[in-house]
């Protein structure tokens, strides 16, 4: 079963941390994105432009339910809450979810480069702070766990992760 899962918008480091915190207690790493490259034997960037984005949140709900009955620590891609019937999934789960909350200028700071995102592509700085708020509560309301990413480095939010669900196990018991 799955032991984690990260949720929060692109470029809030789910991929990153969610390798980093699967290495250290030993678990695998999932990542939606790259279960759904590994399936579709295509980019996310050629999933966009030859099938659009209505099709790669098909393949993203699918893979989501099917990833979910695997083992270790889950990445989930930064639309994933949006679609009702995910965050259904994500609830059903019964999985601790974490939020990785990062700024839009940290956001637009740490993508500036990127040309793997297709959406981030369409987005200026207006319309990124815009998409944020529109999801921010999908994310909110995904995640028993917040972890601010700002000024933090990969391991320290592993850390933080740990201390965190640490103590949301002390408080079930
Ligand atoms: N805490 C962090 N501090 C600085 N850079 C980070 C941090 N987390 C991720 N990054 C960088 O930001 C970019 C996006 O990270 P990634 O893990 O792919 O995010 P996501 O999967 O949420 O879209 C990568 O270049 C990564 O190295
Ligand atoms: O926010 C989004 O809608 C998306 C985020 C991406 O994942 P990351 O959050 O890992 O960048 C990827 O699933 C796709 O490009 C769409
Ligand atoms: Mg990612």
């Amino acid at each position: 079963m799955v032991d984690l899962i990260l949720v929060g918008f692109m470029g809030s480091g789910k991929t990153t941390v969610g390798h980093l915190l699967a290495d250290f207690i030993h678990r695998p790493h999932l990542d939606l994105d790259q279960m759904i490259v590994a399936h579709s034997g295509q980019s996310i960037n050629q999933i966009f432009t030859e099938h659009g984005e209505r099709y790669f949140r098909e393949l993203e709900s699918k893979t989501l339910a099917s990833a979910l009955s695997e083992d270790g620590v889950l990445s989930t891609g930064g639309g994933t809450p949006v679609s009702l019937t995910n965050r259904q999934l994500l609830h059903e789960a019964n999985i601790p979810v974490v939020y990785l909350k990062t700024s839009p200028e940290i956001i637009l700071e740490r993508l500036q480069d990127d040309h793997t995102r297709p959406l981030f592509r369409t987005l200026d700085k207006n319309r990124l702070i815009e998409l944020f708020q529109e999801r921010e509560s999908y994310y909110e309301q995904s995640a028993d766990i917040q972890v601010i990413t700002d000024q933090k480095t990969p391991s320290e939010i592993v850390h933080e992760i740990k201390v965190n669900i640490r103590k949301m196990n002390v408080a079930r018991d």
